[in-house]
């Protein structure tokens, strides 16, 4: 029996975790629980989990990995915030089944030198695709790691016809039911620069051999290339309960939780380039990421700051980018360490509210 932290259970991964945990009860029991500002729905979840422990907001739900002793903490957190939750998880020893990729993608390797080998398992289902392609070759034979992207709902569109989109066309994600941030940041493009980044880290290779290619299907969730120019690619209709499954029971698969492929009808999966002079985002998270220091800190906090000013009708769509760009051209980075992560998140908080203002 695995004991589960929950954080973020209130959300699309953390209720999705629980319909995994709910229908395999033999198998994982829930020992705590975190969440935002959804009180009613947390506590109906305890209720119904039997859970003792539940936790509101970041700081808490980092109190709760402290004092409660679990296998698995799930950080289904959103947003950058999730770093303090990842730190602690590491520091006790459990396994991190990691959703929240903003944490290990600001914290950078300051996260990655806090995890035992192995202590991080990919939720993100490119990464878990990936790390389940590596588990049947040797790292040294590796040549490319090679991320799908749907493309999102604006995928062949030019620029100018982006001006005018909405924050509800932003929503319309053609294969996946998410939360707002990460599907806005689907939609731009930034999720996928995100997860260049998320896969340096997580698997060590270098920018220049991380792609990306559109796959409007997400049948393929992504593939490793291997030095002989085999290609091994991890294929399975698009629910997020596989890779949430996966990672709760690591190195194990869980029976039934999906449906797989159905071969008996027609399909047809394509792959094309992605346009990188309408979506730039990708091209701008490899530099941030090449350059290190606080600068991906930075790359998120700007978006994010972008993405709820968009939802907030304060600018429009194609700012989003701009207002990055434009934050990360004034940053003035510096080395990795607590202190200087939070002085740039704030720094760059602030100065993206003052470029979108100006933009009003
Ligand atoms: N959804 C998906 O399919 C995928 C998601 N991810 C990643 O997983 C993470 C979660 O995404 P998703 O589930 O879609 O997002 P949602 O918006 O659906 O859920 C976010 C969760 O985080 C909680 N939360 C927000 N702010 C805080 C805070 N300050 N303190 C504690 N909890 C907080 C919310 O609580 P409340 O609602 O109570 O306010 C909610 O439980 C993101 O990092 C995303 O990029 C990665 C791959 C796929
Ligand atoms: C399900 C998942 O892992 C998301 O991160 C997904 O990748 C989003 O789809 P895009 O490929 O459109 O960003
Ligand atoms: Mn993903």
């Amino acid at each position: 029996m695995r004991k589960i932290i929950l954080l973020g259970s209130t959300g699309s991964i953390g209720t999705q975790a629980l319909e995994v945990i709910d229908a395999n009860r033999d198998q994982f029991e829930v020992v705590g629980l975190a969440a935002g500002s959804n009180r009613v729905l947390a506590e109906e979840q305890a209720a119904r989990f039997g859970v003792q422990h539940i936790a509101f907001g970041a700081e808490q739900a980092a109190q709760l990995v402290r004092d409660v002793s679990a296998d698995v903490v799930l950080n289904g957190i959103t947003g950058s915030v999730g770093l303090g939750p990842t730190l602690a998880a590491l520091d006790s020893g459990a396994v991190l089944a990691l959703a929240n990729k903003e944490s290990l993608i600001v914290g950078g390797d300051l996260v990655v030198s806090r995890a035992a080998p192995g202590q991080i398992v990919p939720v993100d289902s490119e990464h878990s695709a990936i790390a389940q392609a590596l588990r049947s070759g040797e790292r040294s034979e590796v040549g490319r790691l090679v991320l799908t992207a749907s493309g999102g709902p604006f995928r062949g569109r030019t620029r100018e016809s982006l001006r005018d989109v909405t924050p509800q066309q932003a929503l319309a994600h053609p294969t996946w039911n998410m939360g707002l941030v990460i599907t806005t940041n689907s939609s731009t493009l930034v999720n996928k620069g995100l997860e260049v980044i998320e896969a340096h880290l997580l698997f060590g290779v270098p920018y220049d051999r991380i792609a990306v290619t559109v796959h409007p299907q997400s049948i393929v969730h992504s593939m490793v290339e291997f030095v002989d120019g085999s290609t091994l690619a991890q294929a399975s209709p698009a629910d997020m309960r596989l890779p949430i499954s996966l990672a709760l029971n690591w190195p194990h698969r869980v029976s039934g939780v999906g449906k797989p492929l159905d071969w008996t009808t027609s399909s047809t999966w394509n792959f094309e380039p992605l346009d990188s002079e309408v979506f730039p985002a990708v091209e701008m998270a490899k530099a941030v990421g090449a350059a290190g220091r606080t600068f991906p800190a930075v790359f998120n906090a700007a978006n994010e700051q972008a993405v709820l000013a968009f939802h907030a009708g304060v600018i429009g769509y194609l700012d989003i980018l701009d207002v990055i760009e434009e934050v990360v051209q004034r940053h003035e980075p510096t080395d990795l360490s607590l202190d200087a992560l939070h002085d740039a998140e704030g720094w760059a908080r602030r100065e993206a509210d003052s470029v979108l203002e100006t933009r009003r």
